[in-house]
């Protein structure tokens, strides 16, 4: 702004400058012009007033010396003349010309003529004689050839003393006199000083000649000899020109100065006259140059004649200020200066005044677009809080949740706006509502808990915050998340309360979904472990209160594990949850029936003090479960083993119950499964063994505690050993040999099965490569595979190793498999037995007839053996399904072409029926149980043995 206001201050000074230098320019120009005109004339003026001067002096000099012109022409005429005549002709000339000093006849004598010349004389004047002027007296003028004698002189007064003199001598006549005889004509002398007044002054002489009267005069010569004398005037130059000059009233001009000069030019000496004085200006006047104030006119100069003679007249003038002359310059740079400061001062004015205009106006036009910019911003500010209210008018219009504005005024804090949310959510519409009570919205007529939260939220006029039940019109209920605010107008005071309500139904059937999920097994729907301790927790707790007894029922399936592994865990699955619903069904409604995971369940029975009632309650599910189940179209039958742990007696808290129910349900499984046990303390004993077992299996291969136990396998027709099946024993140090049934489980469950297994096949291929080796024949060993075994990924690497570190022939290795394992990926089972079979190994189905096969399925395999499990061979003699089922697997094994072999035979009847059948191989007790290897080796020695 500061640097603007200077800008229109510079501009300003510059405009008003401007003009005023325009202004001044022009004064100068016009006061120039005018100051030439005026100095032109001026000049004019005073060249007329010169030449009037000179013009007058000259005249006046002319016209004397013709007074000279008129006395000579008197002589020239009539010849000498006498002295009266001459007196009374010269008197009115010398009247009429007081400057007029002297006229005289000056006669030309020779020195021959002096005697009578001056005799002559002497006759009118006594004394005569010729004299001359030496030092300012008369003396008797020494001889010379001629004399030039005064002999008239008038007036006489004054001049008489000149009477005589000769002037021939004189200087002062310089060469007038021979100039005028020579020339016949009037000769000027140069300033003389005159003698015949007292005083000093200057004079001239001029002279005419006079001839004799008719003697010729044409030539120099004639002349020169026809002169008799001259006439001639002596005029005090300066009275004369004095007179002049005053006659024509042309003296004492102020500031003129008039000179002149018997001469030529301007020579000190020759100064006839001199009037006035023209001193130039003394170089500057103030700060002003002189030309500025005077006018400085060139002096005037002429050369005129006089008799003859070039005299100078020089007239000066003074200068001469304007302001005394002519002020019409002065008038004018005045104007002019006047005008241009006034043009200036008017320029500024109008410029100050246009830029105090523009700027007045450009403040104002700034004031205005502020002003203006202020407005546009509050409107657009109103525009934007306009569509921010338009816009939070449409949310809370389009808002999902319910919003209900209602004023402050208690009691009853009467609703003046709900959303259409709230008419969505609650079923009522906004007429229904708007003037009602506020506390009438949310469960008045109900049982409502969390309503005085909103009451004194409202009372208090504070924020409030409540979850509460409220009810739709149709009187369904929905959980609603209430938030309360006071509203506050302008001046501050709270005029209104806004609610916003979530219905959080959902949240809420969400988390009761996730609690349920929390306390509940994904599977089938029962309690799971967290929901089972809390009931039991508080069971127990209750119990304890009532001083009654509580059943804790450990539940576990029996052969789910081949269900599951047969035919996959969807069916597994299909089953728990079939289960699962029959043993809920089972117990009773305050019972709690859980899924501890896999095919255990727990389950609570609070209500069943030992009335007998309890028993009921297990044989209930026991039967519940051992009903058939179709899954897949296949028909099963399962049973279950059940723990029983009572409390206070079997334990105080929900864990020990829990464990002592499981190792009652081991007990159960022990003793055949399908039934159920109750708890005894030294069921612990065999738990703890158990558990000592799994902490001992961890090292029992770096212990060298497993060892391989062979069982012979017999060819039916020839009697002869064939092959033997390796079966693990541990011998454990202080269990003694642990059967393989205890712990192969436990190490599929630890996982040690893969490193327990790889050592099983590399010792059966050592052990039977070493037996080839010491002559015992061809032998084929069998090994049994884990599930777990068969589907890890080493399985191949170890059995390749295996055969390569003993060197074995693969055809003397024999893998066995069971159903289960088979059937329940078959294709990857595919995948599995022909790469095993490309080693070529032999592949045999182990336990035939247990579970489920496809036989469909069974022919994809590449299978070289089925393996009637022994349990068919068990009940052959009991004339059941048994003999007819091993008829059918050794028909199906020889249409598939492959060899069967039976285990378990253990009687001679079995072998018979078996022989009979078809069979190619037993195994079993009835030739010799599993024995170590050196026993092997001397059974071997008494028996011959080849591989069919
Ligand atoms: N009652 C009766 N039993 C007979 C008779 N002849 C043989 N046995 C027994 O029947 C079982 C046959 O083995 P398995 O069915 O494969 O059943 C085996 C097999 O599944 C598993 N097993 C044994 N060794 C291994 C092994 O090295 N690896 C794997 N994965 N499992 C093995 O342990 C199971 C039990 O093995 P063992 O206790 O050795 O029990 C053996 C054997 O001693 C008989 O005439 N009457």
């Amino acid at each position: 702004m500061r640097n603007l206001l200077r800008r229109v201050r510079i501009s300003v000074s510059v405009s008003a400058l401007l003009a005023l230098l325009i202004g001044l320019a022009l004064t100068a120009l016009v006061f120039a012009s005018v100051r030439r005109v005026e100095s032109h004339a001026r000049t004019l003026q005073f060249k007329q007033e010169a030449n009037l001067r000179i013009n007058a002096v000259s005249g006046g000099l002319a016209d004397a010396i013709e007074q000279l012109m008129v006395v000579n022409q008197l002589f020239n005429t009539f010849g000498v003349v006498e002295r009266e005549q001459f007196r009374s002709f010269t008197a009115p000339l010398l009247a009429r010309y007081p400057e007029l000093q002297a006229l005289s006849f000056q006669r030309l004598v020779s020195d021959a003529e002096r005697p009578a010349y001056e005799a002559l004389q002497r006759r009118r004047v006594p004394d005569f004689t010729i004299t001359e002027f030496i030092n300012e007296r008369h003396v008797p003028a020494p001889r010379r050839p001629f004399y030039n004698v005064v002999e008239y002189i008038e007036p006489a007064s004054g001049n008489g003393i000149a009477l005589g003199l000769d002037t021939a001598a004189m200087t002062t006549y310089g060469d007038a006199r021979s100039r005028s005889r020579r020339n016949g004509r009037v000769a000027a002398t140069g300033l003389l000083s005159l003698v015949q007044y007292r005083g000093f002054h200057t004079g001239f002489l001029v002279l005419a000649p006079v001839y004799q009267r008719l003697a010729p005069q044409d030539t120099v010569r004639q002349r020169q000899r026809a002169v008799i004398g001259e006439t001639a005037a002596v005029f005090r130059v300066g009275h004369l020109i004095h007179t002049l000059l005053g006659n024509a009233r042309l003296l004492d001009q102020p500031g003129m100065s008039i000179n002149i000069y018997a001469s030529g030019s301007a020579q000190a000496t020759q100064l006839a006259f001199s009037n006035g004085k023209a001193e130039p200006p003394s170089g500057a006047t103030g700060a002003l140059p002189v030309w500025l104030l005077y006018n400085y006119p060139a002096p005037v100069n002429a050369v005129f004649q006089v008799a003859g003679e070039p005299w100078f007249i020089e007239v000066a003038q003074q200068p001469r200020s304007f302001i005394d002359i002519r002020a019409g310059s002065w008038y004018a740079l005045l104007g002019g200066l006047l005008s241009s400061l006034l043009a200036a001062a008017y320029i500024y004015n109008l410029v100050t005044r246009h830029s105090t205009i523009e700027r007045v106006a450009g403040e104002r036009t700034a004031a205005l677009q502020f002003a203006n910019l202020r407005l546009t911003e509050d409107l657009a500010l109103r525009k934007r809080t306009e569509k921010a209210l338009r816009l939070r008018e449409k949310v809370i219009e389009v808002s999902a949740n319910a919003v209900i504005i209602c004023n402050a005024q208690g009691p009853d804090y009467a609703v003046e706006y709900v959303n259409p949310a709230f008419e969505s959510i609650t079923g009522y519409s906004a007429a229904e509502v708007i003037g009602k009570s506020l506390k009438s919205l949310h469960g008045a007529g109900h049982d409502q808990q969390n309503t005085e939260e909103i009451s004194a939220a409202l009372r208090e006029q504070r924020e409030g915050h409540v979850v509460l039940r409220n009810y739709r019109k149709d009187g369904s209920g929905y959980w609603n998340d209430l938030f309360i605010a006071p509203v506050r107008d302008e001046g501050g005071a709270i005029s209104h309360f806004v609610v916003a309500q979530y219905d959080i139904s959902a949240v809420m059937r969400f988390e009761a979904e996730l609690e349920y999920q929390a306390n509940h097994d994904a599977l089938t729907g029962l309690a799971n472990r967290h929901l089972l301790a809390e009931r039991l927790s508080s069971a127990i707790a209750q119990a304890h209160r009532a001083g009654t007894e509580l059943w804790v029922v450990f539940v576990d399936l029996d052969r789910f594990k081949f269900v599951n592994d047969t035919l996959g865990h969807e069916a597994g699955d299909a089953m728990l949850r079939v289960l699962g619903e029959r043993i809920k069904g089972a117990v009773g409604e305050g019972d709690t029936v859980s899924r501890m995971g896999g095919d255990e369940f727990v389950l609570v029975l609070p209500g069943h003090p030992g009335d007998g009632d309890g028993l009921r309650v297990l044989q209930r599910i026991m039967d519940a479960v051992a009903e058939p189940l179709r899954i897949q179209a296949h028909e099963f039958f399962v049973t279950c083993s059940l723990g029983v742990a009572v409390y206070p007696a079997d334990g105080g808290n929900a864990d020990t119950l829990t464990k002592h129910a499981d190792i009652a349900m081991y007990r159960a499984k022990e003793l055949g499964r399908n039934t159920y046990q109750f708890y005894r303390p030294d069921m612990n004993a065999s738990t703890l063994e158990r558990l000592r077992i799994e902490a001992d299996l961890r090292h029992a291969l770096e212990r060298n505690e497993l060892v391989l136990h062979y069982q012979p396998q017999i060819d039916v027709k020839s009697g002869a050993i064939v092959g033997m099946e390796a079966l693990l024993r541990w011998e454990h140090p202080v269990l003694g040999v642990v059967s393989p049934l205890r712990f192969i489980g436990l190490a599929e469950e630890m996982g040690l099965i893969i490193p327990i297994g790889a050592w099983v096949i590399r010792t059966a291929c050592l052990q039977n490569m070493a037996w080839q080796t010491a002559g015992m024949g061809r032998l084929r060993m069998a090994v049994n595979l884990s599930a777990r075994q068969f589907t890890g990924k080493d399985l191949l690497q170890s059995v390749t190793d295996a055969l390569q570190e003993s060197g074995l022939s693969p055809g003397c290795l024999e893998l066995e498999l069971t159903e289960s394992m088979v059937m329940s990926d078959v294709e990857n089972t595919i995948t599995i037995l022909r790469m095993l079979k490309q080693l070529g190994v032999h592949l045999a189905i182990d336990d035939f007839g247990t579970g489920y096969s496809s036989l469909s399925y069974l022919s994809r395999f590449p299978l070289d053996v089925l393996k009637i499990d022994q349990s068919f061979v068990r009940d052959i003699a009991l004339g059941t399904d048994a003999a007819a089922i091993v008829v059918s697997i050794i028909s199906l094994a020889h249409s598939l072409r492959l060899k069967v072999i039976a285990e378990g035979v253990e009687t001679a009847e079995q072998l018979a029926f078996l022989r009979e059948h078809g069979c190619d191989e037993v195994q079993g007790y009835f030739f010799s149980r599993p024995v170590g290897a050196l026993e092997f080796a001397s059974l071997m020695a008494h028996a011959p043995c080849t591989m069919a």
